[in-house]
C-alpha cells in the first residue's frame, strides 16, 4: 500500500485510488473501477459506457451526516474531473431507502462549530451535484424525504419505485424551515404553486402523486428502476455534450450563484436557527416520535 501523501486527507487519497483503506477495497479492471471504502459512498465507474454509479451506503436509512456529505462531495468532484465520465446515477446501497435526508442527530444538541461544518459540507455536496456538467439521474428505490428529496431533485432525471415509498420536503413537520436553496430547486422542478403547497404542508408524496406534479419523471416497479434509468441514459448520451452542458448551466446558474454568493452567511444562519430553543424542542419531539414508531 502506498504511504499517505502529506497535505492530502486519507479519505481523498482513498478515492483517488492512492491508498487502500483498512478493510476497504480498491479494484481496477478494464471496464469497471470500483472505489469501495469503509466509508459511506460507493462509486462504480464503468469506463466502457462512461457512466458512474454512486451509491449512498449508510444503513439503515442513509441519513446524511458530516462524513457522508464530505465523501459525497469528494466523489462528485472526482467524477467531474474524470474526462472519461459522462454520466452519474445516484442510488442507494440500502434496501427500501434512497436517503432519509439530513442526519437529525447532526442538528440536535450539537455545537455551533459542528453545525457550521456540517452545513458547509451539505452546501458543497449540493453545489457539486446541482452544478455538475455530467448527466445526473436519481434511481429512487425507496423513501426520499427532505435532504433525500433535495439530492433527487438536483439530478437531471428521476425514476422512482412504485409502492409505499414517499418523497418530498417535509421540513415544516419537524418544526424547521426549508432553506432558500432547497426552495429554489423545488421551484425549478415543480413550479411555484405546487412548491408553495408542498413546503407549507411539509408534504410527502407517493411515487404516483410525485409523478402527477412532476417531482419525479417516471414510476416503475422496484426491479425496473435501474434498467429504466439505464434506458433513459441512452437517450441523454446521444445529445451533443457541449450543447447539453451549456443549456443545463444557463438554466441552473442563477440558483447556484445565489448560494455561492452567501455561503458563510447561510451556514451561520443555519447554526443560529437550529440552536434556537424552540427549534431544538421541535427536533427533540420529532426524534422521540421516530423512536416511538417502533414501540
Ligand atoms: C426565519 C426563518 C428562516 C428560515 C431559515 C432556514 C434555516 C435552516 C433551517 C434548517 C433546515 C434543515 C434542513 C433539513 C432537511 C432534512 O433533511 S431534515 C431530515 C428529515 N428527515 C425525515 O424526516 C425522515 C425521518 N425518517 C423517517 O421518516 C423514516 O425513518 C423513514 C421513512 C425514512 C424510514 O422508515 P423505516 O424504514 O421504518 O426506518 P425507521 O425505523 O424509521 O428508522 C431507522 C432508524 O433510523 C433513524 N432515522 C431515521 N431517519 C433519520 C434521520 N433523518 N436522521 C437520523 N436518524 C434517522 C430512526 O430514528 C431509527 O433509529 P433507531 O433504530 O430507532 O435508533
Amino acid at each position: 500500500m502506498a504511504a499517505p501523501m502529506r497535505g492530502m486527507s486519507v479519505l481523498r487519497q482513498a478515492f483517488q485510488g492512492l491508498v487502500r483503506p483498512a478493510g476497504g477495497q480498491v479494484c481496477r479492471q478494464v471496464q469497471h473501477r470500483c472505489y469501495s471504502t469503509p466509508g459511506h459512498v460507493q462509486v462504480d465507474m464503468n469506463s466502457e459506457t462512461g457512466v458512474a454509479t454512486v451509491r449512498l451506503n449508510r444503513p439503515p436509512v442513509n441519513s446524511l451526516n458530516l462524513d457522508v456529505l464530505t465523501e459525497l462531495s469528494i466523489a462528485l468532484e472526482k467524477l467531474e474531473t474524470d474526462k472519461s465520465c459522462k454520466a452519474m446515477v445516484l442510488a442507494s446501497a440500502a434496501p427500501g431507502i434512497f436517503s432519509a435526508g439530513l442526519d437529525i442527530l447532526e442538528m440536535y444538541q450539537s455545537t455551533p462549530e459542528r453545525c457550521v461544518a456540517f452545513w458547509r459540507a451539505l452546501q458543497d455536496a449540493w453545489l457539486n451535484l446541482y452544478g455538475s456538467r455530467l448527466i445526473t439521474m436519481a434511481a429512487i428505490e425507496g423513501h426520499s424525504p427532505a435532504g433525500g428529496c433535495l439530492l433527487a431533485m438536483s439530478c437531471d432525471y428521476r425514476v422512482m419505485a412504485e409502492g409505499k415509498f414517499q418523497i418530498g420536503l417535509n421540513e415544516t413537520k419537524l418544526g424547521i424551515v426549508a432553506p432558500f436553496w432547497f426552495t429554489d430547486v423545488m421551484l425549478n422542478t415543480i413550479g411555484h404553486r405546487e412548491t408553495e403547497k408542498a413546503l407549507q404542508l411539509g408534504a410527502l408524496y407517493s411515487a404516483q402523486q410525485a409523478l402527477s406534479i412532476g417531482l419525479v419523471d417516471k414510476v416503475v416497479p422496484l426491479a425496473e428502476v435501474m434498467p429504466t434509468v439505464e434506458g433513459e441514459l441512452k437517450n441523454w448520451l446521444q445529445i451533443p455534450a457541449a450543447a447539453r452542458v451549456i443549456t443545463k448551466t444557463s438554466m441552473r446558474k442563477a440558483v447556484l450563484d445565489r448560494l455561492r454568493s452567501q455561503k458563510e452567511k447561510d451556514a451561520q444562519f443555519f447554526a443560529d436557527f437550529i440552536n434556537r430553543d424552540s427549534v431544538q424542542k421541535s427536533l427533540g419531539m420529532y426524534i422521540a416520535s421516530l423512536q416511538k414508531k417502533k414501540n
